[in-house]
């Protein structure tokens, strides 16, 4: 991981205060990873470190996805990154698709909506890891929908057991930068 990437978390996204999380908890830690992975800059390194992460983990990744929101633009940015990777000749690509927190109402009434294929081996991809349930939830629709999940990759670990949620589930979890990483870096409150 590098140090730019973990930089830009904490100057961007981390923020103390007294907040409300996607599980109930409530937090004085918030990281809006929004604000570095919609960045121009963000989408660079991301792309980048993200991909080079699941190269070295060996999985053999035909798509990556996760539940909207904060999944998308890291799915996007691996995507792209595989496709400039392609352009020089080694490896091959990896699709991006998007898991819908509820079907769609009208048109194809999809729940997965991209070029994410049945049979695909996927890497579920979250910007942050706190409970592991919204992982879990992306896991359970992507595997209806024939999927076969290789593991999961976050961008931010809360550490906060989610990781163990998600390993007692049988998942392998990579995370490219921890709470412990950020912490060091952020002003206290
Ligand atoms: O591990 P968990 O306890 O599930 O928490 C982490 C999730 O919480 C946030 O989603 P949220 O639904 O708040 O936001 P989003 O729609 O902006 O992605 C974040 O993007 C993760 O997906
Ligand atoms: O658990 C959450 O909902 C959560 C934590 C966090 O640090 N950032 C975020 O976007 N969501």
């Amino acid at each position: 991981m590098s140090t730019r990437l973990t930089t830009l978390l904490a100057e961007r996204s981390a923020k103390r205060g007294d907040f409300v999380l996607a599980s109930g908890r409530r937090s004085t830690l918030y990281v809006d990873c929004r604000l570095t992975t919609m960045s121009p800059e963000g989408q660079i390194l991301i792309g980048r470190e993200a991909l080079a992460a699941l190269r070295d983990s060996g999985w053999p990744v035909d798509s990556v996805g996760g539940l909207t929101l904060g999944a998308d633009p890291i799915s996007y940015a691996i995507a792209h990154a595989s496709a400039l990777e392609a352009e020089t000749g080694t490896s091959g690509m990896v699709r991006s698709f998007t898991v819908r927190k509820e079907a769609k109402q009208h048109g194809t009434g999809k729940l997965i909506e991209g070029p994410f294929q049945a049979g695909d081996k996927v890497v579920v991809v979250e910007d942050v890891i706190t409970t592991g349930g919204s992982a879990l939830k992306a896991v359970e629709a992507i595997r209806a929908a024939g999927g076969e999940i290789l593991g999961v990759l976050a961008l931010v670990d809360r550490q906060e057991g989610g990781r163990e949620a998600l390993e007692a589930a049988g998942l392998k979890v990579i995370a490219l930068v921890t709470a412990a990483d950020l912490l060091p870096l952020i002003p206290p409150a």
